[in-house]
């Protein structure tokens, strides 16, 4: 963790703060109440096979108001429109961001979306504590993300294991190989390579190609962040990486499901 970027340090002390906060407020016995009635879960993963086994791309469609390298990205933000839209469009999932501090999210932006669609939906959020993760499970998220690069071993493989036993599919992130090497004494499904370097904010699609080699057969690879441009997919279709994440370049228009066919058309 000492290599860790300023920006995602910043985050996770907030992280921790706010779940302090949040458990002065609400108990984990709270929150597994909620978990007692909240609808079942709709196969984040699953929905991503299906995609890929039609032979299809499979688009997991962010929904961003905001977020620490670009501002603000779309004034007229509805998540339930813009979910609407993006199941209209193809996705096979969304990814909604909850944090409020550095991206103007909110858990409230993740049920709406969830409400207004039949898509599963991962919470997009900065997972350091077990609190996080029941709290996900609580609003009705199917998937969570978990960052390497902000987590030990040890809270690595808790958090994973957590997200298992409450039905919740997992995307780990990673963005070079001693991250990856991580990651994969998991028991993986879905592996995340995020393009863009959090020390400088650039995005390079060349992170994703250079990582392909390490990662065995089965585990579905998500390239994300900086795709923006049909060739960006097609070349890496070109090396057999057929899921992406993708957020700002829908965001920035009108009609974002519209967006996400034309860019994978
Ligand atoms: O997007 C950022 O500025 C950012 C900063 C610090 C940590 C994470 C950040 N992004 C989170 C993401 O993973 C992206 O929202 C996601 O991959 C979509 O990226 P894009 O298509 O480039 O919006």
């Amino acid at each position: 963790m000492s290599d860790t970027p300023d920006v995602l340090k910043k985050i996770v002390a907030r992280k921790h703060q706010e779940v302090a906060e949040r458990l002065e407020r609400f108990s984990i016995d709270d929150l597994k109440q909620q978990i007692a009635q909240a609808s079942p879960v709709r196969g984040f993963v699953k929905s991503i096979k299906k995609k890929l086994s039609n032979g299809e791309t499979a688009v997991i469609a962010e929904v961003k108001k905001a977020s620490p390298s670009k501002g603000l990205l779309r004034e007229n933000f509805n998540p339930a429109e813009i979910a609407a839209s993006y199941e209209a469009g193809g996705a096979a999932c969304l990814s909604v961001l909850t944090d409020k501090d550095f991206f103007q999210g909110s858990e409230a932006y993740l049920k709406q979306a969830r409400t207004a669609c039949k898509l599963p939906v991962i919470r997009k959020d900065f997972i350091v504590d077990p609190y996080q993760v029941y709290e996900a499970r609580a609003i009705g998220a199917d998937c969570i993300l978990l960052i390497v690069a902000a987590l030990d071993d040890e809270t690595l493989q808790g958090l994973y294991q957590l997200a298992g036993e409450l039905g919740l599919d997992v995307l780990v992130e990673v963005h070079d190989a001693d991250e990856l090497e991580r990651a994969l004494r998991l028991d993986l499904a879905l592996i995340g390579i995020n393009n863009r370097d959090l020390r400088t904010f650039d995005t390079s699609l060349k992170t994703t190609v250079d990582l392909l080699e390490h990662i065995p057969d089965g585990v579905i690879v998500v390239s994300e962040s900086g795709l923006h441009k049909p060739e960006d997919i097609s070349m890496l279709k070109e090396h057999q990486v057929h899921t992406f994440l993708i957020g700002e370049a829908f965001m920035r228009c009108d009609d974002p499901g519209e967006a996400l066919k034309r860019l994978i058309a």
